[in-house]
């Protein structure tokens, strides 16, 4: 319908966008997020090794939705160009993207593939010649599969040093461009979802759990009271090590900053009783503590140790000090909230997996069946944009304001095979989604929280994890399941490029986010 059109003085208030980049200061930082292994795809190409993505994929596609896989993905190792592009149309500042740690090191250590220095060399140099800062993520969970093969990867101490050592060829070898380093992406759920339920590569869990009554998970493997605190103990690890070793030999001529990347959902009590406010306590610490205790105090939160007991490892004297402290900033992930309820604990009660250990449902209903937030039809993340505000002010509570990057925020709508393109454009939930957590975000800068910068998850589509291509949280389109390739065929191979229907088409949303960023 024709909207009557407001005349306005040009830059009156009204032509301002409720929010943008001017109500933020202005050396905040605004970019997009991808991670290697979900856009870059030439699995098999440029000398790079398999990773235990490859496998997991390979090995139980019908662990994925779609039963896909990252071998072709968004083509990024050929289209990294036409990415980088895109992320200077929007107006960015920064990109965060992850390196591979098998496309570097094929088996893990040793002979360096060349090819894989040359891409993210090209990458790197592409993206400070369109001013765009790389934020590189060493570590975002395609662990080379020759490391899981000769020791269990991050079940296994070794993991340490490799990982140290691969750590040191990125701060060598891309160091005197790239200032931001990210240790680790999510070490809780590369753990809980990779060694506890078996949904991610390595796909390990207690064969045949029966998960809290809700479903029963087969694994070949695995251990899903036990690993899951195994191999977050050695991520811990791995990581202070790495932070050490910048300290001592690259950051001083570098002069670049290292933190790392953690999630957790804002947990809300499901009602005001006091067993229902220690239950978010609990979960708010087996989900952001299990890492950010050990991260600023040296030790886990007192309710894991008390809890987990025996299957919680202890961190030596040196390793705790080592620990403590050990980040110049920390990235969060936050999508969503969810309720936190009591449980009552039969005496005789054992816990089958490391979900049981926390005594408290993790819930989306309240005691009435009402959602938390709406969320799109399929998806995890219910829309709670004071969530975001929330845990950043626990955060700065219990952790002396650290310097924050939220390096992931995003939603996610299924693809709908059938769906007409010019709707599968419309994300309307995704511009909506964004301004009211940006507006959180300014709201949390606004009473003292130490926000240094905002990563929306993600700039493109991409292959999502056990989802495969069935979710959607890009801002720009990809026809994966080339539903539309009577539309896109014959102005893509005329370019040359990989199939017609990896074409990167703007969603709704980048309309918004251009004007937000100021770059109409
Ligand atoms: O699910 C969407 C995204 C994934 O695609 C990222 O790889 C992962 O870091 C993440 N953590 N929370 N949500 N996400």
């Amino acid at each position: 319908t024709q909207t009557q059109v407001l005349t306005v003085e040009k830059d009156s208030p009204e032509t301002k966008p409720h929010i943008g980049r001017a109500n933020f200061p202005k050396e905040f930082v605004f970019g997009a997020a991808t991670a290697a292994y979900q856009i870059e795809g030439a699995a098999n190409k440029g000398g790079r090794g398999p990773s235990i993505w490859d496998t997991f994929t390979h090995n139980f596609p019908d662990k994925i939705a779609d039963k896909s896989n990252g071998d072709v993905a968004a083509d990024s190792y050929h289209r990294y160009k036409e990415d980088v592009k895109l992320l200077k149309d929007l107006g960015l500042d920064a990109y965060r993207f992850s390196i591979s740690w098998s496309r570097i090191l094929p088996n893990g250590r040793g002979k360096i593939n060349e090819e894989g220095v040359r891409y993210y060399n090209n990458l790197i140099n592409e993206l400070l010649a369109n001013g765009i800062e790389p934020y590189a993520t060493i570590f975002h969970w395609d662990l080379p599969q020759a490391l899981d093969d000769e020791y269990g990867g991050f079940l296994g101490d070794k993991i340490v040093e490799d990982y140290k050592n691969y750590a040191e060829i990125c701060f060598k070898t891309f160091g005197d461009r790239v200032k931001h380093w990210i240790t680790m992406n999510e070490p809780l759920m590369f753990t809980t979802l990779g060694y506890g339920l078996g949904m991610h590569a390595p796909g390990h869990c207690t064969d045949g759990l029966d998960v809290q009554g809700q479903f029963t998970i087969h694994c070949p493997t695995g251990d899903s009271l036990r690993e899951p605190y195994i191999v977050s103990h050695n991520i811990l690890r791995a990581h202070s090590e790495a932070v050490h070793l910048y300290r001592e030999k690259y950051k001083a001529k570098q002069h670049g900053q290292i933190g790392i990347t953690l999630v957790s959902h804002w947990m809300e009590p499901i009602d005001d009783s006091p067993q229902s406010k220690e239950a978010q306590e609990r979960a708010l610490q087996f989900n952001l503590g299990w890492f950010m205790d050990p991260l600023k105090f040296g030790e886990y939160p007192l309710w894991m140790r008390a809890l987990v007991r025996e299957r919680l490892p202890f961190f030596t004297p040196e390793e705790s000090e080592k620990l403590k402290n050990s980040y110049d900033f920390i990235g969060l992930n936050y999508y969503t909230a969810r309720y936190a309820r009591g449980q009552t604990i039969p005496k005789d009660f054992k816990p089958t997996s490391y979900l049981d250990d926390l005594r408290a449902d993790v819930v989306v209903t309240n005691n009435d069946g009402i959602p938390i937030e709406h969320a799109e039809p399929g998806s995890w993340i219910n829309v709670h944009p004071r969530g975001l505000r929330e845990i950043l002010l626990y955060i700065k509570n219990r952790y002396d304001n650290p310097p924050i990057y939220i390096t992931e925020n995003g939603v996610m709508e299924k693809d709908k095979k059938e769906l007409p393109l010019h709707e599968a454009l419309d994300d309307t939930h995704r511009a909506e989604y964004l301004a009211l957590h940006l507006h959180e975000l300014k709201e949390a800068a606004r009473v003292g929280v130490n926000v240094k910068g905002y990563f929306t998850w993600s700039l493109l589509d991409n292959f999502e994890w056990q989802d495969g291509y069935t979710s959607r949280l890009g801002l720009h389109y990809i026809d994966y399941y080339g539903s539309h390739k009577h539309l896109l065929k014959e102005n893509e191979e005329a370019s040359g490029h990989s199939p017609a229907n990896l074409r990167r088409i703007p969603k709704q949303s980048v309309v918004w986010f251009k004007r937000f960023l100021g770059n109409n």
